[in-house]
């Protein structure tokens, strides 16, 4: 079994410095704009510009190619965009308009068979590599049908994937490879913005988890529930969001309160999940968000959720100090890293929802806590 050390890599730093690299980017001091490329119609201020901006982020991710300045100013504005909001939208991305409509036309096209063709994906198994069900355990988000299975490596996962719509296998797979290239742009440059050196984790993340959530919402009907998918954060590092339509909010970290997502052609949506929470010792937090049903159309996302592999250990600490000192001093942490004991297991981590017993729980039972009492209810998604 692979051995992952992810936790405080803020206090490892300091004492292997040949592990890892610089201590973050030398930004000049004044920060330009990053340059936008969607309409303006829903951009009324930058980012960065402007803290009091009511519009989520849009990122270009093409000036992460750029020069080395330009970079870092790109990668300042992604780390702000994950404090301030959890969340962004990313544009000049890579990823054709073709490839992601085709994507959304072959899940529609899935939850469009017969009962007959997709009940053989049903199940209430989360082990399973694929699994269809029509609502979720929650009992909010009952308009709601999903398919979610494994994406990468593809041809580890593909064989399992539904074989109709014919196209599906294709046109999903491909939609998939892309995003896990723009996932680890993303990955590279939220942790190089945190101070870690270039390519961090690139390996582990290049073979990891790429968990895709293909989501089916009906028109909203006046008998309906309007919440499509109940308030929730995603388990993993990072998840990339298309939506065919609006129907995402989120509850971004600097006002609390419920903020739709648009949804820009060609863009996609990122948000912050449970694992980077945990990665970046709480330096980042995860994103609350839900699903509202749409008045005039149904609606299909697909949530692409990015971390490590499940049969990694991951050695997580509590991101609050005081727990951090008192749970885990110094040689502990160095002794658990070589002989990796008293470490919670990942899948521990994804499969239970409030094990006090292990650190991860401890996080995960808070944040369920947090939610519960701010919306009455806080099932974790995806696991
Ligand atoms: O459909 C959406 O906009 C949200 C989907 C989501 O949050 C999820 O699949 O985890
Ligand atoms: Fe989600």
């Amino acid at each position: 079994m692979h051995i992952c050390c992810i936790a405080n890599h803020f206090d490892i730093e300091r004492h292997c410095s040949t592990e890892f690299g610089g201590k973050g980017l030398a930004c000049p001091p004044a920060c330009s704009s990053p340059v936008y490329m969607a309409s303006r119609a829903w951009l009324p201020q930058a980012l960065s510009s402007s803290p009091s901006s009511h519009a989520v982020p849009v990122i270009n991710l093409g000036r992460l190619r750029k020069d080395p300045s330009t970079r870092a100013l790109v990668i300042q504005d992604i780390v702000r965009a994950c404090r301030e909001w959890g969340c962004f939208q990313v544009v000049n991305h890579g990823i054709s308009m073709s490839i992601m409509k085709a994507a959304l036309e072959a899940a529609s096209e899935f939850f469009e068979l017969s009962a007959e063709h997709k009940e053989v994906f049903a199940s209430a198994n989360i082990r399973q590599p694929v699994r269809y069900d029509t609502s979720s355990r929650d009992g909010i988000s009952r308009a709601r049908s999903f398919l979610k299975h494994y994406a990468n490596p593809l041809e580890d996962w593909v064989q399992f994937w539904p074989m109709h719509p014919p196209t599906y296998r294709k046109k999903i797979g491909e939609y998939a490879v892309e995003i896990q290239r723009v996932s680890m742009q993303l990955m590279d440059a939220i942790l190089q913005g945190l101070g870690l050196r270039s390519m961090y984790l690139q390996e582990k993340l290049e073979k990891g988890m790429q968990f895709l959530a293909l989501n089916n919402y009906p028109q909203f009907s006046h008998q309906d529930d309007r919440i499509g998918l109940a308030p929730h954060s995603d388990y993993g590092f990072l998840t990339i969001l298309l939506q065919s339509s609006p129907g995402l909010e989120v509850m971004p970290h600097k006002d609390n309160s419920w903020k739709a997502i648009p949804a820009i052609p060609g863009a996609l949506h990122v948000h912050i999940g449970d694992h980077l929470e945990v990665l970046s010792n709480g330096q980042l937090k995860s994103l609350v968000h839900r699903a509202i049903l749409n008045h005039d159309e149904a609606r299909i996302s697909i949530a692409s959720i990015h971390g490590l592999k499940q049969e990694f250990l991951l050695l997580a600490f509590m991101v609050s100090p005081w727990m951090k000192r008192s749970i885990v001093p110094r040689s502990w942490l160095m002794s658990t890293t070589q002989n990796c004991t008293g470490e919670a297991a990942f899948m521990i981590f994804l499969t239970s929802y409030r094990p006090i017993s292990s650190i991860k729980g401890l996080l995960r039972a808070s944040r369920s806590m947090e939610l519960k009492k701010k919306y009455g209810s806080a099932p974790p998604e995806h696991i």
